[in-house]
């Protein structure tokens, strides 16, 4: 089985150890975190804050109603009388009571935990998904990007272990307090005692969350490329080809040998970490016994009451367990802190390309055009030039087709037009001024593209194209008017649901379109917006013989006195152009008509003959 290299930018990701000092570091997000967790519900917040407190102060007081019992019960095995027997039933009311309230608020703490989860879990979802929508698209080509966007994701639905870790926590400590203060009365040693007692098995604990939390951190590419085995190896998307192909053999074996690496690490850690927490608990009870034989000690020699010997080594039980859960719930807090890091960072992250603090105000209708000053464009993963020098004017009302082989540069500038992307060198002008210098979302609104990969929604027909304006979903004349330009409105025809039927198999009654199909429903989403500038990446490749020229008619005729690009590799779309660019290896090798391209002799009339000839 190969070895798997483990793809990490970022040197933070693989290291293993995270110092006490980031951790405490960590802890510093809870005031945000809390911020955030107030915002989602104010009562709810409260009300859990309150009945914990309220929760704290029950242990101490059955504790000591206990012992008031039990003294109460030497007394009167020694002397009986009446009265006295009704005092104990109150006492004994009053422990019952206690107990029903500590269970009552129990069940309480926890209802208001699990609402206050759900809220948040879907607040951050939210989150994570409108900051999504102001990132670059370069950032989604990064693999360390989606790193980080799966930790994120991972944080909205555990965060909320956080929420009740933290309240749990301050209940614990009062309750500790409460018990403390009746056992210092006693004898204050016996406090010291127990945090020596317990001080062993949190030292213990704090490493080893410390070690599977850097495990799984620096786990997270294998975890996602785990994730998305698991999805590709059962898909409706996929299973054709896997079944074509028989590659479930091939990708169940990648995901065993990955995942029994990963569950190998996790073992050996949870082995070591199982075998420490027998020898350091062992330590913390040797500690207890300890102060357990001078408490027994002192009720034989008659110097405490029998009641404050159970009063006493209850409290001393108690408070062991309560500081030993608050140490180690400490250290669980501060690694879901670091996590919460992950989170924050990931809502740290600022797109590169955004609108200007003032912009000019997007001309209406376009004057000059679009000029392209020699530009240039790398994408990040690369050290290749996609486009370079590159100098040409589309102009305001043009049809203009992008001719080139595959990996010419041909979506790479459309993408730089819809400023998808900035260009590295050079600029481009709309109008005269750089079209950094617009507001962004009035540039992606007056510019409509088609993509070649264009995204087929698992949603119904009518909201396929209603997402080339989203604003206009209900505008019902609007969409199928876009679907008669595109010829949507003939597949649609033969739905049994029409607009409303879901396409896709994913969900319900979905029903699966040919690629043709998809294509015109598809192309729908450019007649959706009023776009000055409509862009269509080969948006004819599926289409037959006979759509395609009508596509184009229409085309031609609706988008008179805009301004359009196309890039086809067919040379019958391409020839209805104005003016044809021709790229090879991202830079501009011609630019003309199809009669002056074709007497230059050169690419473009070589490329067209080859195509020709090939008809003949
Ligand atoms: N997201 C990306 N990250 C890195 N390199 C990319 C990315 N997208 C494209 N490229 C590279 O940039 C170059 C230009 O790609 P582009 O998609 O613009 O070509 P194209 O002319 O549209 O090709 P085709 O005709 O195949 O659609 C190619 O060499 C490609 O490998």
């Amino acid at each position: 089985m190969a070895k798997k290299e483990k793809p990490n930018a970022n040197p933070t990701d693989t290291k293993e150890q995270v110092s006490w000092r980031e951790r405490f570091a960590a802890l510093g997000n809870l005031p945000a975190f809390f911020k955030l967790v107030w915002e989602v519900s104010p009562g709810l917040f409260l009300g859990n804050a309150v009945l914990r407190l309220i929760r704290a102060a029950i242990p101490a007081a059955t504790l000591y109603i206990g012992k008031l019992i039990i003294d109460q019960v030497v007394a009167l095995s020694k002397n009986q009388t009446t009265d006295d027997t009704n005092y104990i039933w109150w006492l004994v009311a009053a422990e019952f009571g206690l107990a029903i309230l500590s269970t009552g608020l129990g069940r309480a703490v926890a209802l208001m935990d699990g609402l206050l989860g759900d809220l948040f879990a879907n607040k951050i979802s939210i989150r994570l998904m409108e900051h999504a929508a102001t990132l670059d698209l370069e950032q989604f080509e990064d693999a360390t990007f989606y790193d980080k966007l799966e930790r994120a994701r991972r944080q909205s639905s555990g965060r909320t272990a956080l929420l009740s870790g933290v309240f749990g926590q301050v209940q614990e400590l009062i309750s500790v307090g409460f018990l403390a203060a009746g056992l210092a009365v006693y004898n204050p040693w016996l406090l010291l005692l127990i945090l020596v007692a317990v001080t062993p098995s949190f030292i213990g604990d704090n490493y080893f969350n410390q070690r599977s939390y850097s495990l799984s951190r620096s786990w997270t590419p294998e975890r996602r490329e785990l994730d998305y085995l698991r999805f590709i190896g059962a898909s409706d998307e996929t299973a054709k080809e896997v079944k074509i192909f028989g590659l479930s053999e091939f990708l169940i074996d990648r995901f065993k040998s990955l995942s029994w690496e990963y569950f190998l690490k996790n073992r050996a850690l949870a082995i070591s970490r199982a075998g420490w927490g027998v020898l350091l608990t062992a330590l913390g009870t040797a500690g207890y016994y300890g102060a357990y034989v001078w408490i027994v000690m002192r009720a034989v020699k008659g110097q405490i009451s029998l009641g404050d010997l159970t009063f006493l080594a209850g409290s001393f039980r108690q408070v062991r367990g309560s500081l030993e859960g608050i140490l180690l719930q400490f250290s669980s807090l501060t690694q879901e802190a670091i996590y919460l890091q992950d989170l924050f960072d990931y809502f740290a992250i600022e797109p590169s390309i955004h609108s200007p603090a003032t912009s000019r105000p997007f001309p209406h209708p376009i004057r000059e055009g679009f000029v392209f000053e020699n530009v240039g464009f790398k994408y990040t993963n690369s050290e290749r030039w996609a486009l370079r020098n590159l100098s040409f004017t589309l102009q305001a009302g043009e049809k203009l087709a992008l001719v080139g082989e595959n990996g010419a540069g041909k979506t790479t500038l459309v993408k730089l037009l819809a400023r998808l992307y900035d260009p590295a060198e050079g600029r481009i002008l709309l109008d005269g001024y750089d079209l950094r210098e617009y507001d962004l979302m009035e540039v992606r609104r007056n510019i409509g593209v088609i993509f070649q990969d264009y995204t087929r929604f698992k949603m119904s027909a009518g909201v396929n194209i209603a997402v080339g304006d989203i604003d206009e979903r209900t505008n019902q004349p609007r969409i199928e008017a876009s679907a008669q330009r595109s010829l949507a409105d003939t597949v649609i025809a033969k739905l049994e649901g029409g607009y409303e039927q879901q396409l896709g198999r994913s969900f319900g009654k979905g029903v699966e379109l040919s690629g043709g199909e998809w294509q015109k429903v598809a192309l729908g989403r450019a007649y959706m917006r009023d776009a000055q500038l409509i862009i269509l990446d080969e948006p004819t490749a599926a289409l037959d013989a006979r759509a395609e020229y009508e596509v184009f008619q229409r085309f031609g005729k609706l988008t008179d006195g805009k301004s359009s690009v196309i890039i086809s590799h067919r040379f019958s779309t391409v020839r209805m152009a104005d003016r044809i660019l021709v790229l090879e290896n991202g830079t501009l090798l011609e630019i003309g008509s199809h009669y002056e391209l074709l007497e230059k002799d050169g690419r473009y009339a070589e490329l067209f003959g080859l195509q020709a000839r090939g008809y003949q």
